[in-house]
């Protein structure tokens, strides 16, 4: 087939998807990736681009993706834009796939891609009417099932299907071995990643199933990365004298991690400076005595305000997430600095007496507003600071 055709017409025929709520909820469509049937919590994500990144962010494990905006698949997809090697997300339900993807970054439709990463995907789906039922009704599960639709038997799956409270996934979705990471941001004028040569600090990244674009970040900043399993612990990550520890995002519910729990326990009493994103800022909390809780629907999208609780500054920003650290019962010892401007919770937190800093969204953002990189910074001057004293 032509590169033409293939981008008009990415597949024979389209065949019949459905979606099944576990309320009995129904929804017919058509299968814009593998025939199948996959089962997991759904979510709605309300970023306007960056269908890519969300799909191969490992945070998703789990989770099936509605996006609200409507019309998805216009820019294709590229390698340079994956946020890890898989796409983690359990399946994606889009109100319309568009069939001719224009950018000149293309490389591959978006249905030869959810295709060649085993996605079940539907499309012509009133994604209002179902992002409208998760706000009211709160996050469900779901089945979705494409080519040979059966759909009690769909229904019975998503009845069936425990949902993510008590699910360690982090230590599924991380890395079997230890690497460096050697790679900055991309650049447009370069049209490649960014090759930074001076390494300040060095710096050991617990990865619960990182996003690449947090590690290329920490490299544009100085940072010397070696990127360790979930399950590592404390006293081999100290063993490696870093100038900091890095605590990534990841999926699934952060209470089940009760090994990184205890790393991180053992990196506060030694003192050394702490920075976690997502899941990482939540078993930061945990480790630090604080409660984690999960939200009716959580946050996902790249347009959430968050203030600055000490300025009262506003940062638009990327989330996702289902769980969020408690208000209720905080230790003394933390302090609040982000709240959501949404529905209040806890965005950000930072120790009283030690350089340890966590952050609820996604200051990487990919997808999503640049504007939170500063959050960065604290981690950094921590390091930088540590390393005057001595
Ligand atoms: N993006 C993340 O790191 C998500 C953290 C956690 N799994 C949650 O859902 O809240």
């Amino acid at each position: 087939m032509s590169k033409l055709n293939q981008i008009l017409f990415p597949s024979e025929h389209q065949k019949p998807a459905v979606l099944v709520l576990s309320d009995g909820t129904i929804y017919h469509g058509l299968s814009i990736g593998i025939d199948g049937k996959s089962v997991a919590e759904i979510v709605f994500n309300t970023a306007m681009t960056g269908y890519q990144e969300i799909l191969s962010d490992p945070s998703y494990a789990e989770q099936m993706v509605t996006l609200t905006y409507p019309h998805i698949g216009n820019t294709g997809t590229n390698a340079a834009d994956n946020e890890s090697a898989h796409v983690y997300a359990k399946g994606l339900i889009v109100r319309d796939y568009a069939k001719t993807a224009s950018n000149f970054r293309n490389e591959e439709n978006l249905q030869s891609y959810l295709i060649k990463h085993n996605v079940v995907a539907i499309s012509d789906v009133d994604t209002r009417a179902l992002t409208n039922k998760l706000r009211v009704h709160g996050s469900m599960s779901a089945c979705i099932m494409s080519g040979e639709v059966d759909v009690d038997e769909a229904l019975k799956s998503a009845q069936a299907y425990p949902g993510l409270a008590g699910l360690d996934l982090a230590k599924v979705v991380s890395c079997e071995q230890s690497y460096q990471w050697e790679e900055g941001t991309y650049s447009l004028e370069q049209i490649g990643f960014k090759q930074n040569q001076e390494k300040t600090f060095k710096v050991v990244c617990y990865d619960f199933g990182v996003k690449r674009n947090i590690l290329r970040i920490l490299d544009d900043l100085g940072c010397d990365l070696t990127v360790v399993p979930a399950e590592t612990s404390a006293e081999t990550v100290m063993a490696m004298k870093p100038d900091g520890v890095f605590l990534s995002n990841g999926p699934g519910d952060p209470a089940a991690c009760d090994y990184a729990i205890a790393a991180c326990q053992a990196f506060l009493q030694n003192k050394v400076p702490l920075f976690g994103i997502c899941l990482g800022h939540q078993i930061m909390a945990l480790a630090l005595g604080a409660k984690t809780m999960k939200m009716k629907f959580g946050h996902h999208g790249a347009n959430h305000p968050v203030e600055n609780c000490d300025n009262k500054t506003v940062l638009i920003t990327s989330q996702n997430h289902n769980f969020a650290v408690a208000d209720e019962n905080l230790p003394e010892t933390l302090s609040i600095t982000h709240r959501s401007l949404f529905d209040g919770s806890i965005q950000g937190i930072k120790h009283k007496h030690l350089n340890a800093y966590g952050f609820q969204g996604h200051p990487e953002a990919s997808p999503g507003p640049h504007e939170a990189k500063i959050i960065f910074e604290p981690f950094i001057q921590a390091m930088k600071q540590e390393s005057h004293n001595g």
